[in-house]
């Protein structure tokens, strides 16, 4: 089988040896193929005459064994290779139907040989088709889980191996552009849903329109809703004449799913509906009752007492199969340790299989990624530390062991609260299981140990808190409140029995919030018509919590979600439930949580935690805390929140400078690049220069200034002493006015206003000779009445005991007059105020006193203006 395997091929099988005979008696080797061919031709209408009639082959007498029934001689030799020689129940009762090309639905008990009795009729069909590598892909099997189709690939391999049919085997976590340029040659496939539908997604020279025959195996949970669109999506792209195949020990007989598969005329062969039991007969199954705190001691005192025992734990998510398995390690029970889960690289989960396959005594912890199809060789115990989520599950958990004609045994943890529940669904499945008791003799406690874990290493106590929180959260996901009641959970108490020093904190959400979720989740589900990310990871109906069991932590169906996710083209949205549980939970992954991710088998063991996979449950309100409800609902959010996206369009990268512009279209230029545009010494030396000049003219402004400061200092103290010298020889103080609010007090006791930045102001060089604009003054005395004495001095010196008037509206020179005697008191203060008072008063009224009008005036003819009048 397969292309390494299938060389040798049917017709050379057939083919008689004449070992010993002379070369001249051997048949021309035209001869030889005609001869094969011609056998091969009769052996075909042999069997397509012999496989029209079910009945007749049901009919057989003493049907025991492989070789009774119409099988090609590959098949037959095949079998016998592989030590298959009498076939077990479903194989006896299904394949007369199924080698006659009937629809089949098959049920039968766990181990019970159900994988030969979908692949012989795969190889038979192919077989009496004439099949060949030209002719595409002719049968394709489907399983829910990586292991299972590796399982499956590899029965396959062995009972085809005469056959000339090429096989493949398609399972996430393998490269999918090396699978693209084969599968296009292959005949069959076994395959886990997702990568088919990316297959027939992506891969252009993919066809399925020949296909012959589809098998389903664990047909049941293929069909629920955690793969519901992606097998839907598959089936479209399948011809609608096709044998169909559907096998598990769990069988669905629901006429939705027939439908959907569009069975025709299917028959229905449940070899062990008429039994007593469901299980397998050599399996004894226990269950005790024990309280949630007491769980890892109990399952370390089991370990501690079956160390030379091959036993598989199922706990109910990944990170409770994490924390134990870790904490177990240090704590060696004795027996080595080993654990499978879907969080895992595809290449670790396979060498796990395998290596605990082939080890005598041993413990897998596991979550329900192994609970279906696995054969795994003699395992002594299944013990099932977390209850599962229904009796299907049981049913498939324990069936790991008491295969085929084995025995095995069964242990089931129940909690107080779940016992009756959990008791009466088995009973309906007729699952015969009783109590046993434990002896607290024989129990030890580990509590002492996992708290010193705890307390020692940050990263053991952050993944007991992570499994605390999951496994909490799976309880509360679960459909079935008559089991599942995370209200009676001893929370603190289970926190303690983790080590953990105090219970992390977590919030549900409340009834409305999950089914508008469930709405949000079902609408994507919409808009990603063909996306099988929303079959595995978005469960809706009645079975959610099964899907979002297996898809959640406990991730039975990991293989498929990754697929899917690769199958599907958008990312799935976050509902508001998924940012609420990341929020959520913040507190607890604290800083390890980056840590941890590193070390993580997988990149998406937390997106995985905190994304709330089960959406549409109904909760009981009262029960939880709740959540503050949203003005608006979910549907109104999200498409607020679209339209919003859509409006705000296409983001564009903005680069900032160094000095914190934006800088659009911003390109880095390489060294290289820099250099060869310009020689850098030169932009170097012009940078200089070009800074060298703002400074000197910085420079220049700056000095400047200061000798204005000095001149104007200068000339103060010049006016200062003329007027203390006036005011000695009895001539009238000059004032000098400046705008309103810029008033001076002359420590002499005059008033003046000579600030550098008032309205008297004037320039003058170094020497403090005038240079620049004159100010010219008004002033008026206390009472508001010009004084008429107004002075002038154009170079800052004494201007004799003249006084000067000035009308500047005409710009001529005033005649010159005396200056008033000095008064006694003379020193004032006049402000801007004062001088707009007086400025106010009509000059008519005095003409002796004019007022002056503050103005810039050009410098040259002021100065002239200024002599002249001095000559005068
Ligand atoms: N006719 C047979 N003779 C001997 N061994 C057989 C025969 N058929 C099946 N077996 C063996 O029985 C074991 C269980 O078979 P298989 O895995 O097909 O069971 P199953 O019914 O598919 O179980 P499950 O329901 O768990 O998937 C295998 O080890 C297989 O090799």
């Amino acid at each position: 089988m397969s292309p390494a395997t299938s060389s040798d091929g049917a017709h050379a099988a057939a083919a008689p040896k004449r070992r010993g005979k002379s070369k001249s008696n051997q048949p021309k080797p035209e001869s030889k193929k005609l001869l094969r061919r011609n056998q091969q031709n009769l052996e075909l209408s042999e069997l397509v005459e012999r496989t029209k009639d079910a009945n007749a082959i049901a009919e057989i007498p003493d049907l025991k064994l492989f070789s009774q029934l119409p099988l090609s001689l590959m098949t037959q030799k095949g079998l016998s290779k592989g030590n298959f020689l009498e076939m077990t129940e479903i194989q006896r009762s299904s394949l007369p139907f199924s080698l006659c090309g009937r629809d089949v639905l098959g049920a039968a008990r766990t181990g019970s040989g159900k994988t030969l009795a979908f692949l012989i009729p795969v190889l038979e069909t192919l077989f009496k088709a004439t099949w060949t590598q030209l002719d595409g892909v002719g049968a394709i099997i489907i399983s829910p889980t990586r292991e299972l189709a590796l399982q499956i690939f590899e029965v396959l391999r062995k009972v085809g191996r005469f056959h000339n049919f090429s096989a493949g085997l398609l399972i996430g976590g393998k490269d999918l552009k090396g699978e693209q340029g084969r599968v296009g040659r292959m005949n069959i496939l076994v395959c886990t849903p997702g990568r088919l539908l990316q297959h027939m997604d992506q891969t252009p020279e993919f066809s399925c329109d020949n296909l012959q025959i589809l098998v389903l195996d664990e047909a049941d949970r293929i069909l629920d809703n955690g793969f519901e669109k992606t097998l839907n999506a598959i089936v479209a792209n399948l011809p609608k004449s096709r044998q169909t195949l559907l096998f598990s020990a769990t069988q669905t007989r629901s006429v939705r799913d027939l439908a959907r598969l569009s069975l025709k005329n299917p028959e229905y062969v449940a070899v062990h509906d008429a039994a007593e039991h469901s299980t397998p007969k050599n399996l004894m199954q226990n269950y005790i009752v024990c309280p949630l705190p007491q769980k890892l001691d109990v399952l370390f005192s089991f370990l501690k007492s079956h160390l030379k025992q091959k036993v598989l734990v199922f706990l109910s998510s990944c990170k409770q199969v994490r924390f134990v398995f870790e904490t177990f390690c240090k704590l060696q029970p004795g027996v080595p340790l080993m654990c499978l889960h879907g969080k895992q690289k595809q290449a670790k989960r396979m060498a796990i299989f395998e290596q605990f396959c082939r080890k005598q005594d041993a413990c897998l912890f596991a979550t329900d990624v192994a609970a279906r199809g696995l054969d795994f060789p003699a395992v002594d115990w299944v013990v099932q530390v977390d209850c599962p989520e229904d009796a299907a599950t049981y049913i498939h958990r324990v069936g790991r062991t008491a295969r085929y004609e084995s025995a095995g045994k069964a242990l089931l943890l129940l909690l107080p609260s779940e016992k009756d529940g959990m008791l009466e669904a088995l009973e309906q499945k007729k699952v015969p299981i009783s109590e046993i008791k434990i002896n607290p003799a024989k129990t030890v406690s580990i509590r002492k140990q996992l708290s010193g874990l705890c307390s020692q290493s940050p990263d053991i106590k952050y993944l007991g808190q992570k499994a605390f929180i999951c496994y909490l959260r799976s309880v509360y996901l679960q459909a079935n409140k008559k089991i599942f009641d995370v209200g009676q959970l001893p929370i603190d108490e289970f926190a303690d029995s983790l080590g953990l020093p105090g219970a992390p904190r977590i919030k549900f959400v409340k009834r409305s919030q999950a089914k508008n979720a469930s709405r949000q989740a079902q609408a994507a589900m919409g808009q990603d018509s063909d996306g099988e990310t929303g079959d595995a990871s978005r469960p809706s109906g009645s079975k959610i919590a099964k899907a979002a069991a297996d898809q959640g932590d406990s991730d039975a169906d990991d293989s498929d979600t990754e697929d899917a996710a690769a199958a599907a083209k958008p990312k799935k949205p976050k509902t508001k439930i998924d940012k609420m549980f990341e929020k959520k939970n913040l507190t607890v992954l604290s800083e390890h949580y980056a840590k941890l991710k590193e070390q993580s088998e997988s990149d998406s063991d937390d997106q995985e935690f905190l994304s709330l996979k089960r959406a549409n449950h109904d909760l009981d309100e009262d029960e939880l805390p709740m959540a503050a409800p949203s003005k608006l609902n979910h549907r109104q959010l999200l498409k607020t929140k679209t339209k919003a996206i859509k409006e705000r369009g296409h983001s564009t990268k903005l680069v900032f400078d160094e000095e914190g512009n934006p800088v659009l279209d911003f390109k880095l230029e390489t060294l290289d690049e820099f250099e060869k545009k310009q020689d850098i010494a030169s932009r170097q030396r012009e940078y200089l220069e070009a800074t060298t000049a703002k400074m000197r003219e910085a420079d220049t402004i700056d000095r400047s200034i200061e000798r204005e400061r000095l001149k104007e200092k200068k000339r103060l103290k010049r006016l200062k002493e003329k007027n203390e010298r006036r005011a000695e020889s009895g001539q009238e103080v000059q004032v000098t006015l400046g705008p309103a609010g810029s008033d001076y007090e002359d420590a002499s006791g005059g008033d003046f206003d000579g600030g550098d930045d008032s309205g008297s102001e004037y320039e003058s060089d170094d020497d403090g000779a005038p240079s620049g604009r004159y100010n010219v003054s008004r002033y008026g005395d206390e009472d508001g009445e010009d004084e008429g004495d107004d002075t002038y001095d154009s170079d800052g010196d004494e201007s004799g005991d003249e006084e000067m008037q000035l009308d500047l509206s005409e710009d001529t020179p005033a005649p010159r007059r005396p200056l008033p005697p000095p008064q006694a008191g003379n020193k004032r203060r006049l402000n801007g105020a004062d001088a707009v008072a007086v400025a106010s008063k009509p000059a008519a009224s005095k003409p002796a006193k004019r007022t002056k009008v503050i103005t810039d005036l050009n410098t040259q003819s002021l100065e002239d203006l200024a002599l002249q009048l001095l000559d005068k």
